[in-house]
């Protein structure tokens, strides 16, 4: 559907997209993933066709984006960080203009715009002022106006910056079922957005691709080695030498333990291996109760961290597709699916979105 090949774009000596290759599979939702300036936004403007690329190739359902870039650009929707909307028109008023502009049939006009302002539930907003609505009404509005024309792909720049958490929730809830109708592509930098909504994950950093698998799979990079934290009680020496010899153990650490009399233990160990029984067994017979023991899960969180670090080993290994990772991975930390869902009340207005994106900033993992 989308084929990406050796995409570089630079402004002046920097390189902000780095020889980027990936290919984008029909019915997916794809999250783009990356710390603020790793390109995610340079390399949607240049997909959509907004911006030119230094050197490589855009392919979008067969059609050249810099050969062919009207075919092109008729199978995707746009929906910028900040939609470009005209606030003294209703959304139906704009939707009705955007058609035009977006060259509609005038007798499929207005269905059609009846069409984008059901999908991006607008009904109850359709004729006040685009102004006085909500940032997430607007942000809507913004959406409504991608889905016009019934593109293949929606591409969505950080959809979910600066709403509210109930905004976040409604607006994430929006995009899943896009995902049933079109291929989604959405960037972020906020981690629990990409586990909670998409199906695969690309993550950039400095430019380059440093990883590209599905969500799930991501987590599972991971389990290389279980991490477990214990608290044990008693002398340092017993300690160690009742945890030597334990099979499947790889890695220990000693350090002092806020509690008094304890020592804090990290051991890493072999996840085919299970050490706690063992463990809770060797320091029994030495007389050190353990007063806590807790295996660390990593989070596509730590990650993330470990693919986008600078220089390391790990994301040179996770570009040529090798295992690079060291430890445990889990990801069920990222779902925020618990949460109640809440109605926006229509029309409300501006007032409170300064304090609700710092809210929602907040409410996010966002690094
Ligand atoms: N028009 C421009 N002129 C010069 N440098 C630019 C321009 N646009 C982006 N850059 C630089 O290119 C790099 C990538 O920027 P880009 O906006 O694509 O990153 P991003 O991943 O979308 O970050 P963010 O999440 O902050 O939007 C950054 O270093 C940025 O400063």
């Amino acid at each position: 559907m989308i084929e990406v090949k050796n995409l570089v774009k630079k402004y002046g000596d920097h390189i902000a997209v780095d020889h980027l290759s990936f290919t984008v599979e029909e019915g997916h939702i794809y999250g783009f993933l990356g710390p603020n300036g790793a390109g995610k936004s340079t390399t949607m403007n240049m997909i959509t066709g907004y911006i030119g690329p230094t050197e490589g190739s855009i392919m979008i359902n067969g059609h050249d984006m810099l050969e062919n870039p009207e075919e092109a650009k008729k199978c995707i929707g746009y929906l910028p960080e900040i939609p470009p909307l005209y606030t003294d028109m209703t959304p139906l008023e704009y939707l009705r203009f955007a058609a035009e502009l977006k060259g509609i049939a005038r007798n499929k006009k207005e269905e059609e715009v009846q069409r984008v302002i059901a999908d991006a539930k607008l009904e109850a907003v359709s004729d006040r002022l685009i102004r006085n609505l909500s940032k997430g009404y607007k942000q809507r509005v913004g959406l409504a106006q991608a889905l016009l024309g019934y593109p293949e792909v929606i591409i969505l720049d950080e959809p979910t910056v600066g709403l509210d958490p109930a905004q976040i929730i409604e607006m994430r809830g929006l995009i899943r079922s896009l995902g049933k109708k079109h291929t989604v592509i959405l960037s972020s930098h906020i981690l629990s957005e990409i586990s909670a909504v998409c199906d695969d994950v690309l993550i950039l950093s400095h430019g380059k691709l440093v990883a590209s698998d599905t969500t799930d799979n991501l987590g599972k990079l991971m389990e290389d080695k279980v991490t477990l934290h214990l608290t044990v009680k008693g002398d340092e020496a017993a300690i160690k030498g009742a945890l030597d010899a334990v099979d499947g153990v790889e890695n220990i650490e000693y350090t002092d333990s806020e509690e008094k009399g304890c020592v804090d233990v990290m051991i890493q160990s072999d996840p085919k291996t299970e050490v706690r029984e063992m463990i809770f067994y060797r320091l029994a017979a030495v007389q050190c109760p353990i007063y806590a023991m807790n295996q660390m899960k990593k989070s596509l969180e730590d990650v993330f961290i470990e693919l986008t670090a600078e220089g390391t080993e790990t994301s040179a290994k996770a570009q040529n597709n090798e295992d690079p990772h060291e430890e445990d991975s889990h990801e069920d930390e990222l779902h925020e699916e618990d949460h109640e869902e809440h109605e926006e009340h229509p029309g409300e207005t501006d007032e409170t979105d300064e304090e609700d994106g710092k809210e929602a900033a907040e409410y996010d993992s966002d690094l």
